[in-house]
């Protein structure tokens, strides 16, 4: 395998990278931004490649905002986007429950780890859930707690699922009442298992960390529904119905971005070092996963 290249500060060898696709699929978090600190530029490379004819999708890992909620940060940020462009994995976890494991009513109801995004994505697919913001669960477990669901008469008998997303107010009430779910049955999904989160230009737990209790109680990993899962790429290519070989995915993070665009058979794929990874992971001998080329920041394309 020929070493990635790096593209930063090379116009000819950007201008022939790109001329390879049609599509770019972008990761959010570490490469368009840092929380709400936009990187330098994004904004004009992203016209660059519009205006060069190249769709853009964007494809996050983030369950905490829906695709609408996508849509508001990038007018605030005044980065021209349609909400039909954002895929994020809030949005890949519902279309899979909704069309895909479609559980028998009314054992279809989902019993959320997560933030509004989740709730909102679900809600659209008509999916119903309990858990997730609901402030009932923001307390500290009482003792007869511990019998009312132990007994069943705190849980409800309709929930099938568990969907586990970056939840910043998991408690232990939360993760016992999914754990019971899970021991009588449940489905264990996850909108993604990133371990961190890129956030204020550093690193904090991520929807991975957050739902690690769950796993280890329970003993198994839950079926993720975000990158680098190939069901969320067989959804965004059924969505966008692109070329995959003339197709690149965009992204900070070696084991999620990289190695979807790469166990997806895309045409490319670019590692930009504003997030997670670090070039020496990639450069090192014998490296697992390994991008196409790679460039400093993402405003470096525009050469
Ligand atoms: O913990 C998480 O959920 C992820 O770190 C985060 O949200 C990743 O988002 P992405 O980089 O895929 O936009
Ligand atoms: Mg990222």
């Amino acid at each position: 395998m020929s070493p990635p290249k790096h593209l930063t500060g090379d116009k000819a060898g950007i201008e022939e990278f790109l001329s390879r696709f049609d599509v770019f699929l972008f990761d959010c978090d570490g490469v368009l931004w840092s929380g709400d600190h936009l990187f330098d530029n994004v904004a004009e490379t992203l016209e660059m490649l519009r205006s060069k004819g190249k769709q853009l999708v964007f494809v996050t890992n983030n369950s905490t905002k829906s695709r609408a909620d996508y849509k508001k940060k990038f007018d605030k940020m005044n980065i021209p986007a349609k909400v039909e462009e954002v895929f994020g994995s809030s949005y890949s976890a519902a279309v899979y429950i909704a069309r895909i494991l479609k559980l028998p009513g009314p054992k279809n109801k989902v019993f959320v780890l997560g933030e509004s995004g989740v709730e909102q994505e679900l809600d659209a697919e008509g999916v119903s859930y309990i858990g997730g913001t609901d402030s009932a669960f923001r307390r500290d477990i009482e003792p007869e707690d511990f019998t009312n669901l132990a007994n069943g008469s705190a849980l409800d008998p309709d929930v099938g699922i568990v969907l586990s997303g970056l939840d910043f107010h998991v408690n232990y009430l939360k993760l016992a009442t999914a754990f019971q779910y899970l021991q009588r049955g449940a489905v264990f999904l996850a909108t993604n298992t990133d371990s961190t989160l890129p956030m204020a230009h550093s690193l904090f737990p991520g929807a991975g960390s957050t739902g690690a209790g769950l796993v280890k109680a329970i003993g198994k990993e839950a079926l993720s529904l975000g990158k680098p899962s190939q069901a969320m790429m067989d959804a965004v290519e059924g969505k966008f119905h692109f070329d995959r070989s003339r197709t690149c995915m965009v992204g900070d993070r070696l084991n999620t971005d990289i190695q979807f665009g790469i166990e997806g058979k895309l045409g490319g794929t670019l590692a930009v070092l504003t997030g997670v990874s670090k070039k020496e992971e990639f450069l090192a001998e014998g490296a697992p996963t390994v991008p196409m080329a790679y460039v400093d920041a993402l405003g470096d394309l525009l050469g």
